[in-house]
């Protein structure tokens, strides 16, 4: 079957500190984030601002996470005060958070994969199985 695959990337900045690390990573620094998100679907779907089935997603609502924190997304921020507790701020929960959270705003039956690099040479991916 023939499917769509949508792609954005965006950049945030933000500070952070793994919990209970034992190491620097333990203390408050920070990270220029790189996201990828990737948004795949045989169908397409009206959005919040189109009414029209043309869209696997508006891509406003793959972008939320780059929005200054006063306006809802991780840009200019502590992790660990934005995030809820049970989301340790390794890049790895921070993808899962992420999905979490965009898969809110998308169409149910959209696949999702978040990348997420905290440093040019060190990335992670979580994506639908
Ligand atoms: N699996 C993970 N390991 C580590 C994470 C993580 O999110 N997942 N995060 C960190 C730290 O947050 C840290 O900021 C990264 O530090 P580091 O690997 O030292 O990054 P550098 O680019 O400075 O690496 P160098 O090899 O020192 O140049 C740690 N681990
Ligand atoms: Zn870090």
């Amino acid at each position: 079957m023939p499917q769509w695959k949508l792609t954005t990337e965006f950049t945030f900045d933000s500070a952070h500190y793994i919990r209970d690390y034992q190491g620097p990573c333990g203390r408050m620094h920070g990270h220029t984030y790189k996201v990828k998100v990737e948004a795949t679907s045989e169908k397409l779907y009206p959005s919040e601002h189109c009414p029209h089935p043309v869209m696997v997603a508006d891509f406003k609502s793959l972008r939320w996470a780059k929005q200054d924190v006063s306006k809802g997304g991780l840009d200019h921020c502590i992790l660990n005060e934005v995030l809820p507790p049970e989301y340790y701020t390794t890049a790895e929960v921070i993808a899962k958070f992420i999905y979490d959270e965009t898969k809110k705003r998308i169409p149910k039956d959209v696949k999702l994969k978040i990348c997420v690099w905290e440093t040019p040479s060190s990335w992670v991916e979580y994506e639908d199985s």
